[in-house]
Parts: structure tokens; sequence; C-alpha cells
């Protein structure tokens, strides 16, 4: 029955607001629940008692939320060995000593305390002397009982100043009684990447070099900015705040050597190993670095009162190339990158290995990415997770991690269903965990002293030597960048024309897409993964109707592009939907519809004829009635549009278009008076300019109405109009740029060989 002292000095700032008390409530109701270690806390600010306790109450009672009665009552409980204290000048500290003594024995008087936990949650600056009062005045004089220093970071703004602050703390205290935060050490995934490499060591520990790896990327991108906290970003900059400390431990657990013994409590060891990989890793070289600020920085660093010659080299975003000299991973690029106000959130440690790595017998897909990912936060994945393709090896799960299968769209360039997944049992959240980990001494989760200085040994040269102003980006101009000559260079660009330089080498081109593209979301991807993409699009929402127990209505346009679609539908399409699904034509060519022009004709033969859908949800379009082809008195358009009137009131489920060479999208061509109607029509007749057919197609104003549209694009041959309808906005000249959903969704479809143009 252990009895413990928690200090937390900084009571009532930002991060006890956002986890520290939460993360102390969840501590106290484990001792509770598992009959201890039980604790007291003392809550220390500069303000006075009166005003200091009151706030100190409210904070507690926001961040500590309950969602039933035993945890409120928990809560209340709680709140009863939470304690107020004024810390402003010594005199406080003696008075918090005194005050610790008295309750520590009133609470528990035949039980003396365990240890005391002093928990700096204040500006940096103070730390040496808010250290030295609580070594001065409160240290518990109980035989054997303990005392744990937590630090967060920064703890010093260069090697220098780090250094000098652990020469003050080291005259106090001893180093294992200093616990400096790093609270990625804590996520779950991160936890496990030494005990996945243990478990797999036989197969894996082969493959960790330069022989097979041929590059690792370890990113963190965040979507927020930094506005409210500009004041401290400023002094920091995204190299001190995420580089040299977060990534550079994710770089140390993915690289350095094994606990011999493959003993993942073999701390010393493997804090031995630590420092000894981080002193191999080169000294940051400032032309390997690459930096960024985001638009709106400066603007926001002047709103919270800093002046814009010194915001103006502060970097939101960064991408450093890092090189470990040893035999084991000489000439490996480790490419580290983290941005504020990104187009996306997300966390990944990402070993990609060489053409030479194969499961015997090697697969035979060659577009299959052999890597291995830990997927930390967020990002393509619904939960933290470790991915290896199954192409690569059987992958050995550690005894926390449990395997997973994933309905969801590909992710890291492959099919989910090519892929082992293992998800860590631990769901509590990074915070508590640091807490719990100060409580049970497991240091080796926290930064030493020598491991701290390895660290800033690789980022000392680069911290203060911002020659140029950042690039300045938004969150949809993207910050692509290779690797030339061992150095980084962004990949310069205007217009999708020079997004995507071609490597001259064969270096790879780091390059992070665009999410959006017109208006729409943008998913590009090797052609056989883009129509699996498409394909798991089209399931989900079909699926989500028809649980409603509504009918799904969907449209195909013609040309050659869906057919890949189409045989991906017959193959994965569950039975049970085509039932409910209606299918209906984007557009058709004037032909019989038995003609090999015939857009019905393409879907039938690579789909139709394939599976089991009642004829009654078949909706081709009527161009060819008794033999005449779409002349006026036909009436087919008048007769398909009151089709569509009376089974689709509200537009289309989805949409699948394709875009022409010319920019045409359905049959809606080039300065084709259809886009410049007056009268509501869903259906009309059209010319295919330069091409003498007539067409029918859907207006862009039925098609505007539908759900969810997907612009399907394959093909380097459409390189060339991605590009015009990219940097030209001209909606008769391009009639894909009608495109608008007026409260759907749109998402383009691309192929890497259209994005690309090779
Ligand atoms: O330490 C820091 O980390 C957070 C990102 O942490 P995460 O757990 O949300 O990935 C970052 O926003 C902050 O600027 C930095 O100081």
């Amino acid at each position: 029955n252990q009895f413990i002292s928690v200090v937390l000095v900084g009571a009532t700032g930002d991060l006890a607001k956002k986890y520290l008390w939460h993360s102390m409530f969840e501590t106290y109701k484990n001792g509770i629940e598992n009959k201890g270690p039980y604790f007291l806390f003392f809550g220390g600010a500069r303000a006075n008692k009166t005003f200091g306790e009151d706030t100190l109450m409210k904070i507690i009672d926001r961040s500590v939320t309950c969602y039933n009665m035993q945890c409120e009552s928990h809560k209340r409980r709680f709140i009863t060995v939470v304690r107020y204290v004024q810390l402003k000048v010594e005199e406080d500290y003696e008075n918090l000593a005194h005050q610790m003594a008295l309750d520590e024995e009133g609470h528990s008087p035949d039980n003396p305390i365990a240890g005391r936990i002093f928990y700096l949650s204040t500006p940096p600056a103070t730390y040496v002397k808010t250290a030295q009062l609580l070594h001065k005045h409160c240290r518990s004089h109980v035989a054997n009982s303990w005392i744990r220093l937590v630090l967060e970071k920064p703890f010093g703004n260069d090697r220098k100043t780090s250094e000098a602050l652990a020469s003050s703390l080291e005259q106090w205290y001893a180093e294992e009684e200093i616990y400096r935060v790093d609270h990625y050490l804590q996520k779950p995934v991160v936890k496990q990447i030494l005990p996945f490499r243990i478990k797999n060591q036989n197969w894996l520990e082969p493959l960790l070099n330069r022989h097979h790896v041929e590059r690792v990327e370890i990113v963190s991108k965040e979507y927020v900015g930094v506005k409210g906290r500009t004041k401290f970003y400023n002094n920091v900059g995204v190299l001190r705040d995420m580089m040299q400390n977060h990534l550079t431990e994710l770089l140390t657990l993915v690289s350095m050597e094994l606990p011999t013994d493959g003993n993942v409590d073999n701390i010393d060891e493997i804090k031995e190993k630590k420092i000894a990989l981080l002193e191999q890793v080169q000294p940051m070289k400032v032309k390997s670095l690459l930096f960024g600020q985001y638009k709106d920085y400066m603007q926001e660093a002047e709103k919270e009162g800093i002046n814009k010659s010194s915001s103006v080299k502060t970097p939101t975003f960064a991408a450093a190339l890092l090189h470990i000299e040893s035999a084991r991973w000489k000439d490996v690029p480790f490419v580290l990158v983290a941005g504020k106000q990104m187009d996306e959130r997300t966390t990944y440690v990402r070993i990609i290995f060489k053409n030479n790595v194969f499961k015997i017998p090697p697969t035979t897909d060659n577009e299959r990415i052999q890597q291995i990912v830990f997927h930390i936060n967020y990002g393509v994945m619904k939960e933290p997770c470790i991915i290896v393709p199954w192409s690569l090896h059987k992958a050995l799960w550690p005894k926390d991690v449990v395997p997973k299968m994933w309905s969801q769209p590909p992710a890291y360039g492959s099919e989910m269903s090519t892929y082992q997944t293992g998800v860590p049992g631990q769901t509590t959240d990074a915070y508590i965990q640091v807490v719990q980990d100060i409580v049970n001494g497991k240091q080796a989760n926290f930064v030493g002293t020598r491991q701290l200085m390895s660290m800033w040994d690789i980022w000392q040269t680069s911290l203060n030597v911002l020659a140029k102003r950042p690039k300045l980006y938004t969150r949809n101009n993207t910050l692509d960048f290779t690797i030339i000559n061992k150095q980084l260079a962004f990949v310069e660009s205007e217009h999708l024309q020079q997004k995507y330089v071609k490597p001259t080498s064969d270096k790879p081109v780091f390059a992070q897409l665009p999410k959006h593209f017109l208006g729409g979301n943008l998913y590009v991807n090797s052609t056989g993964a883009l129509a699996m993409q498409l394909t798991s699009s089209i399931i989900e929402i079909s699926m989500k109707l028809i649980k409603e127990k509504k009918p799904f209505h969907i449209g195909f346009s013609g040309g050659k592009t869906p057919a890949l679609l189409f045989r991906k539908l017959r193959e994965i399409y569950p039975l049970h939907l085509w039932v409910n699904t209606h299918i209906w034509l984007v557009d058709e060519r004037c032909q019989p519809l038995n003609s090999h022009r015939s857009n019905f004709n393409l879907l039938f033969t690579e789909l139709l004829q394939h599976i089991n859908i009642p004829y009654v949800n078949l909706h081709p379009m009527p161009v060819s009635i008794a033999g005449s082809l779409c002349t006026d008195k036909d009436e087919g358009d008048i007769l398909y549009e009151r089709q569509l009137s009376n089974s689709v009131i509200n537009g289309l489920d989805y949409v699948v278009l394709g875009l022409g060479k010319d920019g045409h999208v359905a049959s809606l061509f080039p300065h084709d008076k259809s886009l410049t109607l007056t009268t509501p029509r869903k259906v009309i007749l059209t010319n295919a300019a330069n091409r003498g057919d007539k067409r029918m197609s859907l207006t862009v104003d039925f098609l505007n109405m539908s759900k969810n549209i997907a612009l399907f694009v394959t093909g380097k041959e459409k390189h060339n109009i991605l590009n015009s309808i990219s940097s030209e906005s001209d909606r008769l000249k391009y009639p894909v740029q009608n495109i608008q959903p007026n409260a759907g969704h749109l998402a383009w479809f691309v192929d890497s060989a259209a994005w690309l143009g090779v």
C-alpha cells in the first residue's frame, strides 16, 4: 500500500488544464481500484490562496470528465485529496514542506510516504530556481522514500543551455531522480517498436540495414497551427519543438541495436544502445534541411505581440535528411518531416525496403511496396497500428499487440488485404501513461542526460543558421521535396505541370500530394489500387444506404476507362448489394445497344453479365427506339428524364465520370450549347464535336445534384488536360469545370500516370 505525494508546479497552466489533471485523476482512480498506491496532490501556482484555490478547483472540474456515476464518485473523492498551494517566494516552499508533512502524516499514519513527485509544468526559465527550492525544503525525511523531479521540454534552447540546466540540476538531484518527459515515448505504437523488433528479430534484423532499406520516413504532420502559442513557438520553431526530441527518438527506436538478451526490460543496456546509435548520427548539415512557414504565421505572431523581424524566419515546417555513420546504416536516408498547419494530421515511421526484399517465392505484384509502417497517430488508418505486408514476411505480434483486419480504403500505397496489422492493446493516452510511468519509476521511458546531449549534438549546428526566409505555404500548396546529391531540395511548382519533376537519378521524390483538386478530394494511386479505392468508396456508400433500407442509384459514364472499375466491382461488390442497386447511364452514343461503340454494351460485357442484378434495376438510355437512333421524334431524352424523375428524386447517390482529353465530361463537349441551357433539363441530346456522332447525356444541372461524384482519370494521355484545367478557368472550353456538386461530395481519382505524365 504505497502512499505518494505529487506536487504539480504550474497547476493552473495550459498543460495542466489540457492533460495533467486528467492524467492525475486517472492515476488516482487506478490506485483506488487496485488498492494502492494512494495519493495526495499539491497544486502550486503564483496566485494567492483564495484566488488560486478557486481557479484550481474550476480547472479540475473541467479537466476531469466522467461518464458514469462511479467515476463521479471518484472525482468527488479526488477533490478532497487536492490542495492548492501558493508558490511564489522561498517561504512558500517552506510552507509547502510543512503542509505536506502534516497531510502525509494525517492521511496515512501507519504507512509512511513512499515518495514525492515534483512535476514542473512551468516556463523552463524557472526550472533551476524551483528545483533548488523543492530540493532545499521539500525532500521527505522519511527513510527510504524517493524523489522524482519531472520536467517538460524544452530542456534548454541548445546544447549549451541544456548542459547548463543539467549541471544545475545535478547539484541537487541524482540522475535517477530526474524524469524528462517526451510524451512520444508513451504513445502505444511507439512503445511497441522495440518489442516488435525483438519479437521478429529472426527475419527482420537481417533486413534492417543498408543492403535492404531504401529509406526511412519519419513524419509528423499536424493540421493545427500555433495560433495562441506563437510566443512559445517563436523561440523554438519546429526543429526544437518536434525534430530534436520526438522525431529523433523515433529514429533511434527503429535504428538502434537490440539488447543482446532480447529483453525489452533490460533498461540499462537499452539506454546505452540508444546513446551509441545517437552518437553515430551525423550532425545535421544545413543543406540537408528545408524550412517552411505557414502563410498566416507572421500575422498571428504580430497579433500576439511579436514583432515581424523576429517571426520572419521561424520555421513551422521542416524536412531533414539524416545519415547514420555505421556499417549497418551507412548511406541510408532517414527523412524526417514535421509541420504545422499541413493538409492532414498524421504521424508515422515508415521503413521502405529496396526491391531486393522478397518473400520466397517472390510476389508477382510488382506494384506492391515492401515496407513496415509504425502508424502512430490519426491519418489514413482509423487506429494506431503496425503494418507489415503479407508479401514481406509473417509478422509475430508482441504480447500487448493484437492482430486486426480492416475494411477501409487502401493505405500506404496498397490495399488493406495485402497487409497484416497489429493494434496495441494499450488505449490510455500518452499523458496518463507518462504519469503512471513516473509513479512506477519507469525511468527508461524518459530522456536521460547523456541521451539528451547526444540529441542536441545532432541538431546543434543547424539551430541558428536560418539564412533564408522559410518557404511560405498554405494547406493546399504542397511542399514536395527530393534528394539530390545527399541534400534536400524543394520541387518548385506553381502549377501541376511542374509539381512532379521526374527524378533525374533513381533517388526517390518525397511528394506530399495535395489533398484537394478543383473543389474535390484528390486520390492519386497506381491504376489498380485506384480502381480498388473507387470500388471501396462505392461499396461504402451503397452499404450505408442499403442498411437504411434505401435503394442505391449509381450512374456510370462511357468510354474505356470504367472497364477496369467494372472488373473490380464484379469481383468485389458483395452479392447482396446488387439486388438494391439501380444502374443508370451518364451518357450514351446514339448507336444500337449491341454495337461495340455503345456504353451500355461495355457495361454489360464487363459487369452486368457477370452479376446477379434484377433486370428492372438496369436503366440503359433509350437511344435506339424502333430502329431509329436519337431522332427528335423519338423523344428518348424526355423518356429517360421521366424515368429519372420517377425514381431518383434528389439526384443520383453516386456518379462515376471520366475526363476527355479535351476537357469534356459525360457527353458534354467544349462549347456545346447544352452548357448554357436556360431551361432546367436532366437529359439532353448533344453532338460530339469533331467526331460527327450524336450522344445522349445527363446535364450539368442534374449531375451536380448527385450526392457523390467521382472523376476517374487514368493514363498518361490525360496529363495535359489535368494541367490545363488546373491552371486555366473556362467553363465553356473545359466542360468538366462545371462539375461542382450542389451539396454532395466530389472526389478525383487520378492514376499516377495521368498525374505525373510518365
Ligand atoms: O510536443 C509537442 O507535440 C505536439 C504534438 O503531439 P501529438 O501527441 O499531438 O502528436 C505538438 O503539437 C507540440 O507543438 C509539441 O510541443
